[in-house]
């Protein structure tokens, strides 16, 4: 038995174009032979469709659309298409108004209807604001060539909750388990999975694990594409009940991959496996290319602008938009100021050049000395500071938006996610953009893209010289921050591993950094607040993921080793 997997990029709220690319798979699928068809979670509407699952009239839309769905399919194909369905007995019991579901369509019907049972709720997902989880395991059964198939259906997060791969002590809920116990032939999995550096690593031995401990095959069809700050990586896989990869799809590209169904062995046969990335800086330039492809493409750009500044940021940002939209979609422009080092203008050309995009160079020394001489008499008797440092950047981001205003290109922003989490940026200046395409980025993790991509394409000079905004004579990063390398792991330790300030003293940073970086990570939530969404490729990004108070007291500092550290971990400021 032929079961294909439509790796679909959909995107969110275009029902008619995502319910055609459903068709069109279809029709391949009929056309080749087979017998089930997968395709993502949430197919119809694209994920995540957030609070437009809130307006009644998307929701009815919705639902007329996997009607008129249903009616065209080809015949001799059934097609599992990733919907909602109305909770028809919300209002009566206190319910969430939705189901997260998967309709089977078949014989121009919607034959049965799943229900996902487990909603994430963590991160960037908020499935329990909309969805009411489902209360039985989800199977059906398939007619073919004379032999009946049963088939267990679980949605995405189905999968994620084996307390023995995650090494939790208490059991929870865990669909597969009950598929397994009511003896289904294999597991299918309908998924809209983000994309994290590594995750697909984690995912293929989920799913192995899986497989043998519950003795059944497995498929995994995922979601490709970029929808807003998240990035859907494709990766789709089959396992066998040996746990052995038998099919993946491309990371990061729309795909369509087929496996066979063998019902006297009960197992898949090995199908096409694609290849993995050679690294992970291959693999976030390839996530980030899409991203910002994406982005740009569903919100109806063609072309884009980015400040040029002959730094490494700008450098990898233009090499990722020149990939994603060519480079004859690509402006970069050069607006050097008084402080602007003899190199800057140099080697943002040669990275211009490299590359092959557009460059337009735009000096500010007069416009910064204008705003100078309206401020004057205001700012008589102060000192020369970060008010007039900060009025070169938000001249540039001024000349930028009005750049994107008249030609209509998008403004893409450069910073990184070092300096999103301390704060060195500015607000109204170079934060200005539509699209944060690095923002996820440590810079340490710049640099190591820039040096995999080459000097070929980022020139030497751009990735050894130190790092500086450029904002005063002989400014470098260095004066404001700890070394990169350093504020790294740091932040690393503070962000994603979730340590608190005294447990990443005790793993050898100095104290007085420490508690400086913490309060700087706290204090710039204002900014990151004000800045364009980022395309996430870290497990904790800034944006949906992080939901931090802006105005708070609370500051989580060293203790002082003299003191207890376990009684004293944090204290407010
Ligand atoms: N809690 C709060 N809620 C809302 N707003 C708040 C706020 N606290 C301060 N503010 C506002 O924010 C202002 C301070 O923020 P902001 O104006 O951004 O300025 P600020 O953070 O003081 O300065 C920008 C920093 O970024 C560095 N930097 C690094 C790399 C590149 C660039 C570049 O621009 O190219 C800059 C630059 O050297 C400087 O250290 C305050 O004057 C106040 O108006
Ligand atoms: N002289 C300039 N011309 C054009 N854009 C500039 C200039 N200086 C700064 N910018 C814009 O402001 C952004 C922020 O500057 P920042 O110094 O943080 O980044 P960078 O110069 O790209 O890299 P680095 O931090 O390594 O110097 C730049 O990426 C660029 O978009
Ligand atoms: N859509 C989902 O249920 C996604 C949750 C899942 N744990 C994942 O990241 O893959």
């Amino acid at each position: 038995m032929k079961i294909a997997i439509a790796q679909l990029n959909p995107t969110i709220g275009d029902l008619a174009g995502n319910a055609q690319q459903i068709l069109q798979a279809a029709q391949r699928a009929a056309s080749e032979g087979v017998r089930l068809l997968l395709t993502p979670e949430l197919s119809l509407c694209g994920y995540p469709p957030r609070d437009l699952l809130m307006n009644p009239s998307f929701v009815e839309a919705i639902t007329r659309t996997l009607l008129e769905l249903a009616e065209q399919l080809p015949s001799g194909v059934a097609v599992l298409v990733g919907t909602v369905e109305p909770n028809a007995r919300s209002l009566q019991n206190g319910g969430k108004p939705l189901f997260n579901s998967v309709a089977l369509l078949e014989q121009g019907q919607i034959l049965q209807i799943f229900h996902k049972r487990l909603l994430p709720t963590y991160d960037v997902f908020d499935e329990d604001r909309y969805f009411e989880p489902g209360k039985e395991p989800n199977q059906f059964t398939l007619e073919h060539l004379g032999q009946s198939v049963r088939i267990g259906v679980t949605i995405c997060e189905d999968l994620w909750n084996d307390e023995e791969f995650w090494g939790k002590r208490s059991y929870t809920l865990n669909p597969i388990a009950d598929l397994a116990q009511q003896g289904v032939d294999f597991t299918i999995n309908l998924s809209a999975s983000p994309y994290t550096v590594g995750k697909q690593r984690l995912r293929e031995a989920m799913l192995q694990h899986g497989a043998v401990r519950f003795d059944q095959p497995i498929v995994y069809a995922n979601q490709v594409g970029g929808n807003d700050d998240l990035i859907f990586d494709g990766n789709s896989v089959a396992v066998d009940r040996h746990g052995n990869l038998v099919c993946r799809a491309r990371v990061f590209e729309e795909d369509w991959v087929a496996i066979d169904y063998n019902p006297e062995t009960q197992d898949f046969l090995p199908s096409s496996v694609a290849p993995a990335p050679d690294c992970d800086e291959a693999e976030i330039w390839a996530a980030l290319v899409m991203g910002v492809r994406d982005y740009a493409r569903k919100c109806g750009f063609s072309k884009v602008v980015l400040g040029l500044s002959g730094g490494i940021d700008s450098a990898l940002v233009a090499a990722i938009a020149a990939a994603a939209l060519g480079a004859e979609n690509v402006l970069g422009v050069l607006m050097p100021s008084p402080y602007s080092s003899d190199h800057s203008v140099e080697d943002a050309l040669k990275l211009a050049k490299n590359i092959g995009i557009k460059t337009q160079m735009l000096a500010i020394g007069h416009l910064m000395q204008s705003y100078d001489q309206t401020l004057e008499d205001l700012f008589t008797g102060t000192e020369f500071g970060v008010a007039e440092e900060n009025l070169q950047s938000r001249i540039r981001g001024t000349l930028l938006m009005a750049i994107s205003n008249k030609f209509g290109y998008l403004l893409i922003s450069t910073g990184n996610k070092s300096e999103m989490a301390v704060g060195y940026c500015t607000l109204y200046g170079d934060m200005n953009g539509g699209l944060a395409a690095i923002a996820d980025v440590p810079k340490t993790r710049v640099y190591s893209i820039c040096k995999w991509l080459g000097s070929d394409i980022i020139p030497t000079h751009i990735v050894t010289k130190a790092p500086s905004a450029e904002l005063k004579p002989g400014q470098v990063d260095q004066d404001s921050l700890p070394a990169y390398e350093i504020l790294d792991d740091i932040l690393d330790r503070l962000i994603h591993q979730h340590q608190s300030a005294t447990e990443i003293v005790a793993a050898g940073h100095d104290q007085v950094v420490v508690d400086r970086v913490v309060k700087l990570v706290t204090i710039a939530e204002f900014k990151r607040r004000q800045a364009p969404p980022g395309l996430k490729i870290t497990d904790r990004a800034f944006g949906t993921g992080w939901r931090m108070p802006i105005a708070t007291k609370w500051i989580a500092r060293t203790a002082t080793i003299a003191n207890d550290p376990a009684k004293q971990p944090s204290q407010p400021v």
